[in-house]
């Protein structure tokens, strides 16, 4: 079987995965979702011309004064009266300008003598310190696009808009299952020949960050039944993903098993290092991913396919990793024939790859913040080249 290329196998997968029913949430909660409708402002924002500034409404053909101050208008107020010629109204941040008046009066630029007001310094021109009704947004406008990430600041302006809760995607439920006979729950005795699963909790924080709920399968030795049978309970799941037992030794049990389960392979094996076993595929309405059991190799494809796919499943429009570029502070080697997905920190200089790209260092990941990628054959850089960065702290 030939190495499938990354962006094929991605594409690949999205296509196995519907998006998810939408559901209703309060703003507040919606940090980290992605919009499953269009929406549109519910009102004008602002409502009115509102002031911007603490002082005086004026007209600004009237400079510089003087005027009689005789109104009063505050934020939360309604529309004050009108002003007559040679009327000006106190006025505060956020207040709606009466009608007639035009401009804003800084206080720190108004004299009031004997309940006359006058103007220092040059005119204003009309319009200054006030912002404009529906200047920001109009009633019926859309505000922002179905598929679009929401943070804080796209949950200010749909509050803005009117809106108190939002249409979410769903977000899918992810069933774990580590395999090894080498494997011991996390903080158990490790005799000779065994070791921590750590992949169960690096793929659980990275799905929790993103809100999924996780049906943990916990771990299965390398036995074909009890993988049947683990496949089959985590096919309840939306997305099952699997470590270890994906590649080609007599031990990697996870494409027979899932065989045998009655699961449909799409892919297996991809052009890029770390990660080339990957797998993934259908079981019954499940999506199922089987990472590699390198510890790196499994926290790299997480990365590149599983996020993308629960992001995709939940509605978000743009669910690939960002790609950017960046400058390199240490040269590197040459790629091989596997797209590279080094790992690497920023430094104030640029992009440094760190030592050991072992697809079993974690002590390398646990330093690394971004992933410099190499499409397969690339010639050495050097220190000050550009490169493709992936930054892993979203
Ligand atoms: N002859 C070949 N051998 C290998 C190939 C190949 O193409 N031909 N591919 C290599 C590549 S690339 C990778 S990556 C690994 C991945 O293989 P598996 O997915 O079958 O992983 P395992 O053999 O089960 O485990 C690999 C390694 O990771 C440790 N591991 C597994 N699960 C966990 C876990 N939950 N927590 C922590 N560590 C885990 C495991 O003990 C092994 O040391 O195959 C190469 N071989
Ligand atoms: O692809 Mo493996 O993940 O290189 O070690």
């Amino acid at each position: 079987m030939s190495l499938l290329p990354v962006a094929e196998a991605q594409a690949r997968l999205l296509a196995l995965g519907d998006r998810l029913a939408a559901e209703d949430v309060p703003a507040s909660a919606c940090a980290g979702r992605w919009l499953a409708r269009d929406i549109h402002a519910l009102r004008d924002q602002p409502w009115a011309d509102l002031s911007a500034m603490d002082g005086y409404a004026i007209r600004a053909s009237e400079w510089p004064g003087p005027w009689r101050v005789t109104a009063e208008s505050i934020a939360g107020g309604g529309l004050p009266l009108p002003l007559a010629a040679g009327e000006s109204a106190r006025i505060f941040t956020g207040a709606p300008l009466p009608p007639g008046a035009d401009t804003v009066l800084i206080q720190e630029d108004a004299d009031l003598e004997e309940g006359l007001l006058h103007a220092r310094g040059p005119g204003l021109s009309v319009g200054r310190n006030v912002r404009p009704a529906a200047s920001d947004f109009h009633k019926g406008q859309q505000l922002l696009t179905a598929g679009a990430a929401l943070g804080p600041a796209q949950i200010a302006l749909a509050v803005l808009g009117g809106h108190g809760s939002l249409p979410v995607g769903a977000r899918p439920r992810v069933a774990l299952i580590s395999t090894g006979n080498e494997l011991v729950p996390p903080g158990a005795p490790t005799p000779p020949g065994r070791l921590p699963s750590s992949n169960g909790p690096m793929l659980g924080a990275m799905l929790g960050a993103l809100g999924c709920e996780i049906l943990d399968i916990g771990i299965v030795p390398d036995d074909l039944d009890l993988m049947i049978q683990s496949l089959e309970r985590a096919s309840q799941a939306d997305i099952i993903v699997s470590t270890g037992g994906a590649s080609v030794g007599d031990h990697d049990l996870v494409r027979p098993a899932f065989a045998a389960a009655g699961g449909d392979l799409d892919f297996w094996k991809i052009r890029m290092r770390p990660g080339k076993p990957l797998m993934a595929g259908k079981l019954r309405d499940a999506i199922f991913l089987g990472l590699p059991g390198n510890p790196v190799s499994a926290f790299v494809t997480a990365t590149l396919f599983l996020l993308p796919l629960v992001r995709h499943m939940a509605g978000a429009a743009d669910p690939l990793p960002r790609i950017a570029s960046a400058t390199l502070a240490a040269p590197l080697p040459a790629t091989g024939e596997r797209d590279d997905y080094l790992r690497a920190f920023r430094t104030g200089d640029g992009l440094i790859a760190v030592t050991s790209q072992d697809s079993a260092a974690t002590a390398a990941l646990a330093r690394a913040d971004s992933l410099i990628v190499r499409t397969a054959g690339s010639a050495p850089a050097a220190v000050g080249d550009q490169v493709a960065v992936i930054s892993l702290h979203a």
